[in-house]
C-alpha cells in the first residue's frame, strides 16, 4: 500500500499542477491484487496537490473500504475505479476534472469523435482511417448507477480495434485508465490533449 500510495501522490502532484485536480476534486487507484480484486484509492476529501503516500485506502471490487483496521472513508467514486479495473483490466484508474474534458463533454453531449490526429497513437489507435468516440456518461452519486452507464458505453478491444481508454462524465470530469500507473497517465494526457483541441477548433 505504501507503494501504490507513493505513486498516486506524484501523479496526484502532477495533475493538480495542470490544474485538472482543483482542491479536493478527482481521486485515483491503482489495482494491488487482482483476484480477489484489490485497489489502492485516494482518502475521500484529500486537498489533492498535498496528497501523500498515507493518504490511501483499500477497497474491494465493490468499492467499499477492505481494511477493518483503517477507520479512513474512501473516495465517494471509488466504486466506479473498481468497476472499470473489473470491467476493462486496468491496471491504474484516474479520475480528474479537467475543464476541457467537461466542457468538450457539454458541447458534445453523444460522445467526441476525433479522426486523423497523430495524437490518436497514443490511445492505440492508427492516426489515420478511423473514428474514434470518447464516450460521454450521465453523471450519478450512485456508483452502481454510474457503473451500469459505462457498461453501456464501454466498448472492449477486438483483435481489430483498440478500445478507448478513457470515459467523460457529464458535467463532472474524466476517467482515464491503463495497464498500469504510466499507461493510465499517458491515456488521460492524450485525452484531455485532443478534447482541449476540439474545444479550442471549435
Ligand atoms: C470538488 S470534489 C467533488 C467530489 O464530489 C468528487 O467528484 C471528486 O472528484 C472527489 O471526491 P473524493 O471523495 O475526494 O474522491
Ligand atoms: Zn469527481
Amino acid at each position: 500500500m505504501r507503494e501504490a500510495g507513493a505513486a498516486l501522490a506524484v501523479e496526484s502532484r502532477r495533475f493538480s499542477e495542470y490544474g485538472w485536480m482543483r482542491g479536493t476534486s478527482g481521486n485515483l487507484s491503482v489495482v494491488v491484487n487482482r483476484d480477489p480484486l484489490l485497489l489502492a484509492v485516494t482518502a475521500s476529501g484529500v486537498e489533492k496537490s498535498e496528497l501523500t503516500e498515507h493518504d490511501v485506502v483499500l477497497i474491494d471490487e465493490t468499492g467499499r473500504a477492505a481494511d477493518p483496521a483503517d477507520p479512513r472513508p474512501p473516495s465517494a467514486e471509488a466504486g466506479l475505479h473498481s468497476h472499470i479495473a473489473a470491467r476493462t483490466g486496468a491496471g491504474a484508474v484516474f479520475h480528474v476534472h479537467a475543464l476541457d474534458a467537461v466542457v468538450a463533454g457539454h458541447r458534445w453531449p453523444e460522445g467526441v469523435e476525433f479522426r486523423d490526429m497523430e495524437m490518436l497513437k497514443g490511445l492505440g489507435h492508427r492516426a489515420h482511417g478511423t473514428t474514434i468516440r470518447i464516450p460521454v456518461i450521465p453523471n450519478h452519486q450512485d456508483m452502481r448507477v454510474e457503473g451500469e452507464c459505462f457498461d453501456a458505453e464501454y466498448l472492449p478491444a477486438t483483435d481489430l480495434v483498440p478500445e478507448v481508454p478513457a470515459v467523460i462524465i457529464a458535467n463532472h470530469g474524466i476517467h482515464a485508465w491503463g495497464a498500469d500507473v504510466a499507461a493510465a497517465r499517458r491515456h488521460l494526457e492524450i485525452a484531455e490533449w485532443l478534447l482541449r483541441f476540439a474545444v479550442a477548433i471549435r
